[in-house]
């Protein structure tokens, strides 16, 4: 794979035909914002509103056509052998299929297509630049000697701050040129990081692409270790979905959730560097809390009873309880007649309405519209010719009113949790065989609140009264749902995303290892049965693409103890990266020890993250402040000023820095209700370093992390 990186300007050279097509794209692309800016939409809209909805779409496209200084254009190139059929070349024109001619100054030939992030045409309609989601572009990621899916050559870019300096070339159906890793490939996974989570287009892999294509019908679950693109992939999905089923997905909506705020602002910009910008982001925090507001907290033995698929059917239970079988008939007056509806004949409706077990909610309504019914039929019986609304207005007489109370009356989500958590008879009778008494106790408030406003709510308690909520009204499902981080989710937690999208599919995405809740998933399976996904597939990434060999390695020592079975992952990062393990003699000098290692860190380039565990944090905080450095919190962006940021252990999951300095283990374990579960936090604050770590302890290590040299 012979590389190129020399400076020229004639046009027979190379590597400035590739620039002279880079203007011509970016030429192009200017045209196409400048024409969406010109668009006059006065002659075309009926009326304000239709004019403000259009005005406001054009913004969007302009917004989208904007040309980012240090976005490359185009990151690869594919020459097909042969010409490309319709089907796949679509998002390439057909003119791109057929163009024999050299074209905007780009010399682009037949079979042709430089991949990029976005779509750009010329002035003609043919493309210029292809979106790295059409179906002609998958062979950028797939193509291989083995499978050369008719691709000739295959070029990739390299740039150097915006400029396009360097380009590598693969014949894959060359059988004399050998096999070698690409050097670009290699430079963009170790390039420093800094700032945010961005975009890996010009560099997923197949096996990560594809979990990126897999249809939109089915929902896949991806098992990986620390840095091997799980949350990268789940993004890049969304993107490669809204593509694929752009019109179906703006009406039934995309969500991406995540564990936590700094999480979530650290992959923000990730879907709008793509050109996407409608992808909502949420914790299943913040999807489960729209009613009430969370002020309290449960010990974990609570939380774990609260979080129990078991309560789904106690909740069952108790919503059902309010439905009494009618033992008096319905007597609705009209005028001079009096029509009734013997007990009977409700309860056959009742029976009937039960059984079918529709929403709660439905069932309020549709009873007296049942009974509404009965009414109507006795009507006619006797002559009448009563019309539908005659039925509405019986359907409103108050003794139907009255009767529908007693038999089937509204149940508000809220009050229904309130009372199974304040109220120990209520709560066995449902309860009864499905939680033993102890359970129960548990759960119990020791001080039972007055009102749905006056509770002390916890997390746990807002799942249960969304669960309630959905069986009385069903939960509006969205078109697809990207889970990260989903191994920390209780049994009910999956339930409200699962019912999130029960008409559309999902992408879990989650390392069993990681797990630090009390009630995290011990099994996959098991998962996405709560998920309601019972037949999804799960996929396992194994290479590494954050944590360096030898630091992945000492991490990995600890997965015989919290997950065994589970395999290390495997760097692909050649560069060798630092593993540091410095022991103090004492508690006393520690913090000038840690303060010391975060020095050493800030003289090489790129964002440096101090973990400690929680408790430590304050104290640290004060040692900084008194050193005069300043630092960040999770999930602020680094600047010019500030690359330190200093990271509760409790945060730190899903994040990464360039350098991670890691304080006291010990104290991390310590943090925790058990010692798995410390040790799980330990592993992923030992994996989240790109370049290197610098362990810094007063206390003992674990056994496993114990440092004979590496
Ligand atoms: N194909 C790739 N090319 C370049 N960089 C990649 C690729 N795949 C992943 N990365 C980078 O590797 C890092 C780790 O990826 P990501 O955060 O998605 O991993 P993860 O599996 O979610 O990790 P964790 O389990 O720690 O949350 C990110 O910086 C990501 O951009």
């Amino acid at each position: 794979m012979p590389a190129h990186e020399h400076e020229s300007d004639t046009t027979t050279d190379p590597l400035a035909r590739e620039r002279a097509h880079l203007s011509a794209s970016r030429a192009a692309l200017r045209a196409m914002r400048e024409d969406a800016q010109a668009l006059d939409i006065r002659d075309v809209t009926a009326n304000w509103v239709n004019a403000a909805v259009l005005q406001s779409q054009i913004d969007e496209r302009i917004k989208s056509l904007a040309d980012l200084a240090h976005t490359p254009l185009f990151f690869g190139r594919l020459d097909y052998l042969h010409r490309v059929g319709a089907e796949q070349a679509e998002g390439a024109s057909e003119g791109a299929a057929r163009s024999a001619s050299d074209k905007g100054g780009g010399g682009r030939r037949e079979g042709q297509f430089y991949i990029g992030r976005r779509h750009v045409h010329d002035a003609d309609g043919d493309p210029m630049v292809i979106d790295w989601r059409a179906p002609v572009s998958q062979p950028f990621y797939r193509a291989s000697r083995k499978d050369p899916q008719d691709v000739g050559q295959r070029r990739r870019f390299g740039y150097t701050g915006g400029e396009l300096t360097a380009y590598e070339d693969e014949h894959l159906t060359d059988p004399a040129e050998a096999e070698q890793t690409s050097k670009l490939l290699q430079a963009e996974i170790e390039r420093p990081r800094v700032g945010p989570m961005r975009d890996i287009v010009a560099t997923i892999q197949p096996e990560q692409d594809e979990i990126v294509r897999s249809e939109l019908g089915g929902t896949v679950c991806v098992q990986g270790g620390p840095g091997t693109g799980k949350t990268a992939v789940g993004l890049h999905r969304v993107a490669y979905l809204l593509y694929a089923h752009r019109e179906r997905l703006a009406r039934t909506g995309t969500l991406v959730i995540g564990p936590n705020r700094s999480f979530l602002q650290y992959i923000e910009q990730v879907l709008p560097a793509l050109g996407e910008l409608a992808v909502k982001q949420a914790t299943v925090d913040d999807l489960v809390t729209a009613g009430i507001e969370v002020r309290g907290t449960d010990a974990a033995d609570a939380a774990v009873v609260k979080g129990d698929a078991r309560m789904a059917e106690v909740l069952r239970r108790a919503i059902r309880s309010h439905v009494t079988l009618p033992t008096e008939p319905v007597v609705v007056v009209r005028g001079s007649r009096r029509w009734r509806v013997p007990a009977y004949e409700l309860e056959e409706m009742v029976t009937e309405l039960l059984a079918r077990d529709m929403r709660y909610g439905a069932a309020h309504e549709a009873l007296p519209q049942r009974i509404a019914h009965a009414v109507l039929v006795r009507m006619e019986e006797a002559g009448e010719a009563p019309d539908d609304r005659v039925q509405n207005a019986v359907a409103r007489n108050p003794a139907v009113k009255a009767a529908v109370k007693a038999i089937w009356p509204a149940v508000d989500p809220a009050k229904l949790v309130l009372r199974l958590l304040s109220d120990a008879d209520f709560l066995a009778a449902h309860a009864e065989g499905l939680l033993s008494a102890d359970e129960q106790k548990t759960i119990l408030w020791t001080k039972p609140a007055r009102s749905v406003k006056s509770a002390k709510w916890s997390a746990a308690d807002a799942v249960l009264i969304d669960e309630a909520s959905d069986l009385v009204a069903r939960t509006h499902s969205l078109g697809h749902v990207v889970l990260d981080e989903a191994q920390d989710l209780s049994p009910m937690q999956y339930r409200a995303v699962g019912r999130r999208c029960t008409t559309g599919s999902a992408t879990v995405l989650g390392d069993l290892a990681q797990g630090t809740t009390p009630w995290s998933t011990e099994s996959w399976a098991q998962a996405l049965h709560h998920l309601g996904k019972p037949g999804a597939v799960v996929e396992e990434l194994t290479a590494g693409f954050r944590v360096p060999r030898e630091v992945i390695a000492y991490a990995s020592r600890l997965l015989p103890v919290i997950s065994p079975g589970l395999a290390a992952v495997e760097s692909v990062r050649e560069s060798p990266g630092s593993l540091e393990v410095r022991g103090v003699a004492g508690p006393a000098e520690l913090d000038a020890a840690v303060l010391a290692a975060c020095e050493e860190s800030l003289e090489r380039e790129g964002s440096i993250g101090l973990i400690a565990a929680d408790a430590r944090i304050p104290v640290l905080a004060r040692a900084l402040a008194a050193a005069g450095r300043a630092y960040l919190s999770p999930g602020e962006e680094t600047t010019a000023e500030s690359r330190l940021t200093l990271v509760p252990a409790s945060l730190a999951k899903g994040l990464e820095y360039d350098y991670v300095v890691l304080d006291e283990p010990a104290a991390v374990i310590d943090g925790e209700p058990d010692e798995r579960t410390g040790l799980r936090r330990l592993y992923v604050a030992l994996t989240r370093a790109v370049s290197g770590l610098t362990v810094v302890h007063a206390a003992e290590l674990p056994d496993e992390l114990v440092f004979s040299g590496a």
